[in-house]
C-alpha cells in the first residue's frame, strides 16, 4: 500500500499533469495487493491487469509522459473516431478513474474506523463503480466483498507497521489519490469524455 502514495505527485494539484509512469506503477502495486487477498478477487485483478497492460502498450508505442498527452493524442483523430474504438487509452483510463473513486471512498472508510470492511467496500462500490456495471458484475463483486478480511487484519496485511501507523499512512495517501482523481475528472469533463463507451 505504500504504492498509493506514488499514484501521483501531490504537487500536481490544481490542474497539473498526471504522470503516466507513477500512475501505472501505482496501479500495479494496488493490483499486487489485490492478488495477495486471494483467488476470489482474481476476476477483478484480471480486468485491472488487462487495462494497465493496454495503457503500457500505448505509453510505449507513443512515448506519452502524462494522461494529458495521451488524451490530446487520441482526441486529435476526432471525437467520433475516439468513441468508436474499444481499445482507446481514454476509455481505459476512464474505467481506472472510476475505480480510483472507489479506492478513495474505501480508504476513507477504512481510516474512519468502521470494522466491517465488506460494508465499507460495498458502500464505496455502490457510490462509484456500481452505476457503470451490469447486474451480473455487481452481483459477483458484492459476493467477493464478503471475503474481505476484517479491518484489523486488513491494516496488518498492508504491512506498514502498527494499526496507528497504517491509519496515519492512509491519512497521507488519501489526498494524493484525491488530487489524481480531481485532475483526471477535470480533464475528462473538459473534453466531454466521461461517458466514453
Ligand atoms: C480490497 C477489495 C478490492 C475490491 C475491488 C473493488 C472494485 C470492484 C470492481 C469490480 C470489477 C469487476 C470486474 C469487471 C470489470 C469490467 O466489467 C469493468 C468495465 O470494463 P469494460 O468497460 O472494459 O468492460 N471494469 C472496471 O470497471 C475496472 C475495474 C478495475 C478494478 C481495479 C481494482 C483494483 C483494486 C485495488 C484494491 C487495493 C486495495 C488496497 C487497500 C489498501
Amino acid at each position: 500500500m505504500t504504492y498509493a502514495k506514488r499514484i501521483g505527485p501531490r504537487g500536481a494539484a490544481g490542474g497539473g499533469e498526471v504522470l503516466l509512469e507513477p500512475y501505472l506503477s501505482g496501479w500495479r502495486g494496488l493490483i499486487r495487493f489485490l492478488q495477495s487477498l486471494g483467488a476470489v478477487f482474481s476476476f477483478i485483478s484480471k480486468d485491472a491487469v488487462a487495462k494497465v497492460a493496454l495503457l503500457e502498450g500505448h505509453q510505449q508505442q507513443h512515448g506519452f509522459v502524462s494522461l494529458q498527452s495521451l488524451v490530446q493524442h487520441e482526441l486529435a483523430a476526432g471525437p467520433a473516431a475516439l468513441r468508436a474504438r474499444s481499445d482507446s487509452g481514454c476509455r481505459t483510463v476512464l474505467r481506472l478513474h472510476r475505480a480510483l473513486r472507489w479506492l478513495q471512498l474505501f480508504l476513507e472508510g477504512l481510516r474512519s474506523g468502521e470494522p466491517r470492511t465488506s460494508v465499507l467496500c460495498t458502500d464505496a462500490y455502490n457510490a462509484s463503480l456500481a452505476q457503470h456495471h451490469p447486474w451480473v458484475v455487481r452481483k459477483a463483486a458484492t459476493v467477493a466483498f464478503c471475503a474481505l478480511p476484517s479491518r484489523d487484519a486488513f491494516l496488518e496485511i498492508m504491512n506498514v507497521g502498527s494499526q496507528e501507523e497504517a491509519v496515519a499512512m492512509l491519512g497521507e495517501a488519501i489526498p494524493y489519490i484525491g488530487d489524481v482523481y480531481s485532475i483526471t475528472q477535470e480533464l475528462f469533463t473538459q473534453h466531454k469524455l466521461l461517458d466514453l463507451p
